[in-house]
C-alpha cells in the first residue's frame, strides 16, 4: 500500500488485481485509500475500433509526461471474460513508455460475476487515484453502451473520430454527441478530416447550451506523428479548470459516487439473498409470483427485509 502510494508499478498492479479478482480484501483497501481520493484528473477516451485510440494514448502520455504529469492508463475490456490477447493496454505497453516509472499501464477485464464494468472500473480508478497519479486515462475496447458507461466514470471525456468511417452518422447513433467534452478528429493527414470536423461542429452547434456551459472543442490530430496533440492536452487542462470553477467537477463526482454506492449496495443485497442467478431466493419468489401465490410488491419487500 505504501509502495503503491509511491507509484511502484508492481504494487499498484497487485492492488488493481484485487479489484479484478473481487478480493474479500477490497473493503479494507478502499478504506485505506479513502483519504487520498480526488487528486487524479480522470480522462475517458472512446472511439470506434481503428480510429487510433492506442496511438493517441501513446502520444497523449508523451505530452503529459513532458509536462511532468504522472500518468496511469486503464484499458477496460467489457466484452472479454478474461484479459489476454492484443488488448489495448498491451499494445500501448509495447510503445514508448515501458521503462518510464511515471507511467502505469494496465488492461483489465470485467470478468467478475458481480456486475462487470460498473462494479470494477470505479474501484480500479480509486486505486490509481490513491496511488497519486495526476492523470488517469480510461479507455474501453469495444463499442456501444460500454463506451457511454466509461464516459460516465470520467471527469473529461474525449471522443475520437477519424475520416472515412462514416463517423458523423455513427456519432449521432451512439449518442456520442451528448458524452464528449472534447472531440478529436484523428488521422487528419487523410482526406476528409476537415469534412468530419465541419459536420461534427455543425451537429454540436445545434445543441442548446446554457450560459457559462462548456462548449466542446473539435480538434484535429495525426496521432502517428504527434501533430495536434499539444492542443489536445491544452484543451484537457482547460476543461479541467472549467470543471473546477464551474462546480461541475463536484457534481460529476458526487453523481459517480452515488452510482458506486448504489452498485455496491445492490451487490450486498444480492449476496444476502443467496447469490446471483438460478436457484436463489429471487428465483423462488419469481416462481411464486408467476403462480399467483404472492404479489411482486410483497416479494420485493421480503427480498430486501
Ligand atoms: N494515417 C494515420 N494513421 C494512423 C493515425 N493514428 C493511428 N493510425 C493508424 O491506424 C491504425 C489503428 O490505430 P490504433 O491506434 O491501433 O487504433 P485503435 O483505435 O486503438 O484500434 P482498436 O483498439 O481496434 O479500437 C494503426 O495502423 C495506426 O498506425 C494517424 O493519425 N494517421
Amino acid at each position: 500500500m505504501d509502495k503503491a502510494r509511491e507509484g511502484d508499478p508492481r504494487s499498484v498492479g497487485r492492488l488493481v488485481s484485487l479489484v479484478e479478482d473481487e478480493s474479500p480484501l477490497l473493503p479494507e483497501l478502499m478504506r485505506a485509500l479513502a483519504p487520498y481520493a480526488g487528486h487524479a484528473h480522470v480522462i475517458g477516451l472512446t472511439g470506434s475500433p481503428g480510429v487510433g485510440k492506442s496511438t493517441s494514448t501513446n502520444a497523449l502520455i508523451g505530452e503529459l509526461r513532458r509536462r511532468g504529469r504522472r500518468v496511469a492508463v486503464l484499458a477496460v475490456d467489457p466484452s472479454s471474460p478474461f484479459s489476454g490477447g492484443a488488448l489495448l493496454g498491451d499494445r500501448i505497453r509495447m510503445g514508448d513508455h515501458v521503462l518510464d516509472p511515471g507511467v502505469f499501464i494496465r488492461s483489465m477485464a470485467a470478468r467478475g460475476h458481480l456486475g462487470g464494468l460498473a462494479w470494477t472500473t470505479p474501484q480500479a480508478l480509486r486505486v490509481l487515484d490513491g496511488a497519486g497519479f495526476d492523470v488517469v486515462l480510461v479507455e474501453t475496447v469495444g463499442v456501444g453502451q460500454s463506451e457511454v458507461e466509461v464516459a460516465g466514470q470520467a471527469d473529461t471525456t474525449i471522443v475520437l473520430l477519424a475520416p472515412g468511417m462514416g463517423d458523423g452518422i455513427q456519432a449521432a447513433k451512439a449518442g456520442i454527441l451528448e458524452i464528449g467534452d472534447l472531440y478529436v478528429v484523428n488521422k487528419s493527414d487523410r482526406d476528409g478530416a476537415d469534412k468530419v470536423r465541419r459536420d461534427l461542429r455543425s451537429m454540436l452547434g445545434l445543441a442548446e447550451r446554457r450560459d457559462g456551459a462548456w462548449r466542446p472543442p473539435v480538434l484535429k490530430t495525426t496521432a502517428s506523428t504527434g501533430d495536434g496533440v499539444v492542443d489536445v492536452v491544452d484543451a484537457i487542462e482547460e476543461h479541467g479548470a472549467w470543471l473546477r470553477h464551474s462546480g461541475e467537477l463536484q457534481r460529476r463526482r458526487v453523481r459517480r459516487a452515488r452510482d458506486e454506492i448504489e452498485t455496491l449496495a445492490l451487490t450486498t443485497l444480492r449476496r444476502r439473498w443467496g447469490g446471483v442467478g438460478e436457484g436463489d431466493r429471487l428465483d423462488e419468489l419469481a416462481a411464486a409470483v408467476v403462480a399467483g401465490e404472492v404479489d411482486p410488491h410483497t416479494a420485493a419487500a421480503e427480498l430486501v427485509s
